[in-house]
């Protein structure tokens, strides 16, 4: 499986943390920056991965920032985009298994290494359900067509 990953300056070393784990899993890894310590802006990140799954070069995408938030929030208003904010293994799973997401957003300054890379596990290693869940989830692409 293909996987984006994107950082901001607050969070550019989970990025590597993550990168590296998954490099070792045998995951290909598409990296959209950013690549050092300079402050740079969240929201060009959240886009640039977000657009990655639109345009299909990557299966699914995780975007890091200080809490995860911000960079989250901007890959959702990339049209078609699910991105979950995940601090708990729980949540990671079912943002996959419920929701259905292509993405999950993390904070390097909320979460220890360990976790965050329990979590982009949970995530990847889990499937959507389907059966009522996708009713559901194509009530959510409804709403994003019904209100441009
Ligand atoms: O978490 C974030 C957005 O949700 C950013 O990483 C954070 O706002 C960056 O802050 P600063 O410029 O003070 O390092």
């Amino acid at each position: 499986m293909k996987i984006g990953i994107g950082a901001d300056h607050g969070a550019y070393k989970l990025k590597e943390v993550i990168k590296n784990h998954l490099n070792e899993k045998g995951y290909e890894v598409v990296d959209y920056g950013t690549n050092g310590p300079e402050s740079v802006d969240y929201p060009k990140y959240g886009e640039a991965v977000a657009k990655g799954i639109i345009n299909e070069e990557i299966e699914r995408g995780i975007v890091c920032c200080g809490t995860g938030i911000g960079i989250g929030l901007a890959a959702n208003k990339v049209k078609g985009i699910r991105c979950a904010n995940v601090s708990d293994t729980f949540s990671a799973k079912m943002s996959r298994a419920h929701n259905n997401c292509q993405m999950i957003s993390l904070g390097e300054r909320v979460l220890g290494y360990g976790l965050a890379l329990e979590l982009v596990d949970a995530f990847l290693e889990t499937e959507f359900e389907g059966e009522r869940h996708a009713k559901r989830v194509d009530m959510i692409i409804d709403i994003e067509s019904n209100n441009l």
